[in-house]
């Protein structure tokens, strides 16, 4: 059995992920928040939802899908059942020596996940604390594998991993949004816009992930000598395109 404690966006998501690719629900127990979202998604999804954090007793593994002001409460009520379990927090201010603190002797994670879990597309890095042995690592692979990708990185990286794959759906999404404005504004209606805007997307990084060509020289193949797509490049050059990215970045690590 695995347990969840919170299913907003993040917890949500993940549930969702592992449901829709074929983890059984039944293996899974929610403690929701205030709302009667986790409720709602417990009906969709078949999975129970309980209303204490104790009644996660029977559970293995325990993800933490709370925000930080909710964390610490969160813990304190954890660390009454915590023995023998896999503790994953997805709280993005969660730091390995924060969770031992709280929990003491047990094996924690912290893990940053993407919404693309959802439909089993996702990215998520991962630091175990140093007591994690390897069978316990397969066993949260295993979990996680259902949603995507799983990579293990010094916690040092986990912040700047997270930021470049986790807050980063919402940065393709505005690009998305607005390719589609620019087509609505040169004439496309605007489903046909999203349409040509989201599977150029995925189509582009399919092609991206699968070619033995970098981004860079992939890139080079559209841009004939002369054409049209060179010019739209050194658009997005003058209006500080790259650069509105790196700074994206900057500020979601601050
Ligand atoms: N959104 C994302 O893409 C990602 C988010 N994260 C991190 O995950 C954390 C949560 O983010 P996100 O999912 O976006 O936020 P949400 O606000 O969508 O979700 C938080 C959830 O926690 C629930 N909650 C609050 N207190 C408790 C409690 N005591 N017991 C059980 N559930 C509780 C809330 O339920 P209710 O509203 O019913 O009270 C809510 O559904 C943040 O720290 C964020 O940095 C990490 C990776 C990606
Ligand atoms: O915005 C946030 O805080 C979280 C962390 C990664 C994605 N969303």
């Amino acid at each position: 059995m695995i347990g969840f404690i919170g299913a907003g966006s993040i917890g949500g998501a993940v549930i969702t992920g592992l449901v829709k690719n074929g983890f059984n629900a039944d293996e899974i127990i929610v403690k929701g928040g205030h709302s009667n979202h986790a409720n709602l998604l417990g009906e969709q999804l078949g999975f129970q939802v309980v209303k204490k954090v104790k009644q996660l007793e029977d559970t293995d593994v325990i993800f933490i899908a709370v925000g930080a002001n909710a964390l610490d409460g969160v813990l304190k009520e954890l660390k009454e059942i915590v023995a023998g379990k896999l503790i994953v927090a997805f709280t993005g201010s969660a730091t390995i020596s924060h969770l031992k603190q709280v929990l003491g002797d047990a094996k924690v994670a912290h893990a940053i996940p993407n919404t693309p879990v959802k439909v089993g597309a996702g990215f998520t890095g991962i630091t175990y604390s140093s007591d994690f042995e390897d069978a316990d690592k397969k066993k949260i692979a295993s979990i996680m594998g259902y949603t995507g990708q799983l990579v293990e990185v010094p916690e040092n990286q986990l912040g700047i991993l997270g930021t470049v794959a986790g807050c980063s759906p919402a940065f393709l999404d505005v690009f998305i949004e607005a390719l589609s404005d620019a087509g609505v504004k040169h004439g496309l209606n605007r489903k046909l816009a999203y349409d040509a805007a989201i599977g150029m997307a995925i189509g582009a990084s399919k092609l991206a992930k699968q070619s033995e060509l970098n981004v860079s020289a992939l890139k080079d193949e559209v841009t004939s000598p002369g054409g049209s797509t060179i010019r739209g490049v050194a658009a997005l050059e003058e209006y500080g395109f790259r650069n509105a990215v790196i700074k994206a970045v900057d500020a979601a690590e601050e």
